[in-house]
């Protein structure tokens, strides 16, 4: 049977890829959209969102409305239009969707699938993690119910890409993030260390295009503002995967190998938004921050060709 999934997004070029492609995936069922902040505004990510699924010609699939302000209520959001267009969709100009978000609010509807199908929903976490601490902190048996959170966040021992410490999703909100991974639940986490082998090229982007594929088209259209960025800011001409990685880290774990132990945020000073994951090689003799709290899975390798392929297999069949 395919696993219930809820995808937690920003949207977002490659969240709008992770989107159809877990929409192509047999494996997973999409029983949600929830939305937040992050590459857009959040009432943005929901227009963004609900147009996706209009697209994609599925509006039976609900989208329920996130946080708009971090989990310590703050306002000062960093929003990364840079990277996706003014729209969050490579500045496109599409029409209003004509859908609307249901009156749950993401967490709500969170801990509602969860408590439906105990332990058979995976979040999967593509923007900050407000929604899903929000959930954690709403209902004490959500981390328990929750089947699994997949997250695309941090940067474990490799620089991030919003300053050299943090990674955009958990700078977003930090302290969401060591709620979420101190949490208990069964966390994955996918970072930057494993995305940034992950590239599309602009050969892909050519075969996207050629592509009779509805989403593939789609796709090949508003890559253009992601592209332009990338060249930019790394001097590449290709894109990074984040957010579809993540969602195949959900769907075919073997796809990557991960490394399990306890994973702490830095909340404050230069390096907030900064993820320290205890490797246990050494058995420290005091109480560390890190000691007796529950352990996330990160991962540390990837199968980057085969990602590659799944994602443009599945993108062209559309
Ligand atoms: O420089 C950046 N600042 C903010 N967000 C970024 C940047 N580069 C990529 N992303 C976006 O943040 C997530 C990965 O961290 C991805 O969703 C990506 O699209």
């Amino acid at each position: 049977m395919a696993r219930k999934i809820i995808i937690d997004t920003d949207p977002g070029i490659d969240d709008a890829m992770a989107i159809f492609l877990a929409l192509q995936s047999p494996e997973v069922e999409v029983i949600g959209l929830t939305t937040i902040y992050g590459n857009v505004y959040t009432s943005l990510a929901t227009r963004n969102a609900l147009h996706l699924l209009e697209v994609a010609g599925r509006t039976d699939i609900p989208v329920a409305e996130g946080s708009h302000v971090t989990i310590t209520k703050g306002t000062k959001l960093r929003i990364a239009s840079f990277v996706h267009g003014a729209d969050g969709l490579g500045n496109q100009n599409f029409l209003p969707p004509s859908g609307k978000p249901i009156e749950l609010s993401a967490a709500a509807f969170m801990i509602e699938q969860a408590n439906q199908y105990p332990g058979e929903v995976t979040v999967v976490a593509l923007g900050p993690l407000t929604n899903v601490a929000l959930a954690i902190e709403e209902d004490p048996a959500f981390a328990e119910k929750i089947g699994q959170i997949v997250l695309l966040g941090g940067a474990f021992l490799v620089n991030g890409n919003v300053n050299p410490a943090a990674e955009a999703n958990i700078f977003g909100d930090p302290e969401a993030a060591d709620i979420v991974f101190t949490s208990g639940a069964d966390v994955v986490a996918v970072g930057l260390n494993v995305t940034h082998q992950v590239v599309l090229t602009e050969l892909d982007r050519a075969k996207l295009e050629q592509s009779n594929g509805k989403f593939a088209q789609y796709l090949s259209k508003i890559l253009d503002v992601y592209f332009a960025y990338h060249q930019e800011s790394y001097l590449m001409k290709g894109v990074y995967l984040h957010d579809p990685t993540a969602i195949l880290a959900a769907i075919d774990p073997s796809l990557m190998t991960f490394m399990e132990g306890v994973v702490r945020v830095q909340t404050s000073g230069i390096t907030r938004g900064l993820t320290i994951l205890y490797n246990r090689q050494k058995r420290f003799g005091e109480y560390t921050e890190w000691t007796d709290k529950p352990t996330s899975k990160v991962a540390v390798t990837v199968d980057a060709p085969a990602v590659v392929k799944l994602v443009m297999d599945r993108l062209m069949e559309s």
